[in-house]
This record gives C-alpha cells, sequence and structure tokens, in this order.
C-alpha cells in the first residue's frame, strides 16, 4: 500500500514521517520522500537553492518522481511493503500550479496530463491542514527557506481542492493538533487500512 503525506510547507510532514517510522516498526514499512530518494533528488534541491527557471525545476520534480518510482516506490510495492512518502506527486500538482500559472494557460491539467501515463496513485493521502500564518511562525523558528505566505495560501488551497475531488483517498489532518495526537491519528488510520487491504 502507498501512504503519502502533503502539506504546505511547516504543516508538520517531516516530523509526523519521522513518528511514522517508529510507531509502525512492526509492520516494517519502506519510509522515502520527494524529493531526495534518488540521485536526480539533488539536482532538484540545487535548483530550489540557485535556478530561477519554474519550467526547469518542474521538470526536475517530475524526473525525480520517475526515479523514485522506479527504484523506490515500484520495487517496495511489488514486495508486498507499506510505503509511506513525506510528499510525492499532489506536491506537484499544488506547488507547480502556481508557480507556473504564468507560463502555461492550464497548468494544473498540463500536470495531471504528464503524470498519469507513468505514476502510482497513492491509496492513502494524509493533507496536512494549518492556518498558513502559522506554518510560516514555524518556519520562522526553523530559520528555513519557505515560499511567500500569499504562495503556500494558494497552494494549500489546491491540496484542498485536490482533497475534495478525492475523497476516498484523501484525510485531512489537524496540523494544529499536538505532535504525538497527530501521529496516533495517522498511525491508526494506516493500521486501519492496511488490515482492510489484507
Ligand atoms: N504538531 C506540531 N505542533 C507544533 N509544532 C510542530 C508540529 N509538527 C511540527 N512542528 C514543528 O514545526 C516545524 C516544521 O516541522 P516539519 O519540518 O515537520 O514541517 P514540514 O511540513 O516537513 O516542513 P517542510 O515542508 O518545510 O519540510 C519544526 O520546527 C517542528 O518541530
Ligand atoms: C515534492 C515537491 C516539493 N516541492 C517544494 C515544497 C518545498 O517548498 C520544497 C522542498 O520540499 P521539503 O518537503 O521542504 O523537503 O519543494 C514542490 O514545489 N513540488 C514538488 O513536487
Amino acid at each position: 500500500m502507498l501512504v503519502t503525506v502533503e502539506g504546505i510547507d511547516g504543516s508538520g510532514k517531516s516530523t509526523l514521517v519521522k513518528g511514522l517510522a517508529g510507531a509502525l516498526a512492526d509492520l516494517d514499512p519502506v519510509i522515502t520522500r520527494e524529493p531526495g530518494a534518488t540521485w536526480v533528488g539533488e539536482a532538484v534541491r540545487r535548483s530550489i537553492a540557485e535556478n530561477d527557471d519554474p519550467m526547469t525545476e518542474c521538470l526536475l520534480f517530475i524526473a525525480d518522481h520517475a526515479a523514485h518510482l522506479r527504484h523506490v516506490v515500484r520495487p517496495a510495492l511489488a514486495a508486498g511493503r507499506i510505503v509511506v512518502s513525506d510528499r510525492y506527486a499532489d506536491s506537484r500538482y499544488a506547488y507547480q500550479a502556481v508557480t507556473l500559472k504564468n507560463l502555461l494557460p492550464d497548468p494544473a491539467g498540463w500536470l495531471q496530463a504528464v503524470h498519469a501515463p507513468f505514476t502510482v496513485v497513492p491509496g492513502l493521502t494524509f493533507l496536512c491542514v494549518l492556518p498558513v500564518d502559522a506554518a510560516v511562525t514555524r518556519l520562522k523558528e526553523k530559520r528555513e527557506h519557505f515560499e511567500e505566505a500569499s504562495v503556500l495560501g494558494e497552494v494549500q488551497q489546491n491540496f484542498l481542492a485536490l482533497a475534495e475531488a478525492d475523497p476516498e483517498r484523501f484525510v485531512l489532518v489537524d496540523a494544529l493538533l499536538p505532535v504525538d495526537e497527530m501521529l496516533s491519528f495517522v498511525a491508526d488510520e494506516i493500521r486501519r487500512r492496511a488490515g482492510a487491504a489484507r
């Protein structure tokens, strides 16, 4: 089963996924991420740091996804493993629909069309949701680079639209909950779905 964790910068995804590694240890999940699970991810990180062309960055994210599927996701699923990814294709649909909006007439439609022939759709996606100002406060405390608050607001709206269009796959998570409560809620839902899937 492929499980993904999504949300804007500062919504607590990485903290949650790190916690899932321990909470689900008996299920021996494969814990992975986008970008960065393969060598292409290093190019993506360099693009985030240095690049000023949204299309170049987008195509690098898509190349990273292809390598992630080939070398991590598909082999793990074929072996019957539970895969948990910190970010995945929905981050492309949410973020690049914003970064490409002045370059393409329908970036969201193009992104879906590009991914459709080769991607693997997750069985379960957790969307961590919180007010943008709360996320920005957390990121400032973390002294991390982050998108402008206005961009994060558009991105979160895109995530919510994706969730509304696919209510069977998406589970919304209140990212203002304490870490341990988020972790218990998500771990319990994964166990329930995994049990149902078996
Ligand atoms: N449930 C929570 N309540 C309060 N603070 C949290 C919670 N989850 C994470 N944090 C804190 O918020 C900050 C961002 O957390 P984290 O790095 O997990 O977010 P993220 O969604 O992975 O962000 P990014 O996408 O930028 O990597 C960290 O300082 C973390 O300790
Ligand atoms: C997968 C993916 C990510 N992004 C953005 C989201 C963040 O701002 C950065 C780095 O992600 P991390 O979780 O902080 O490591 O990349 C994106 O714009 N599009 C994507 O597909």
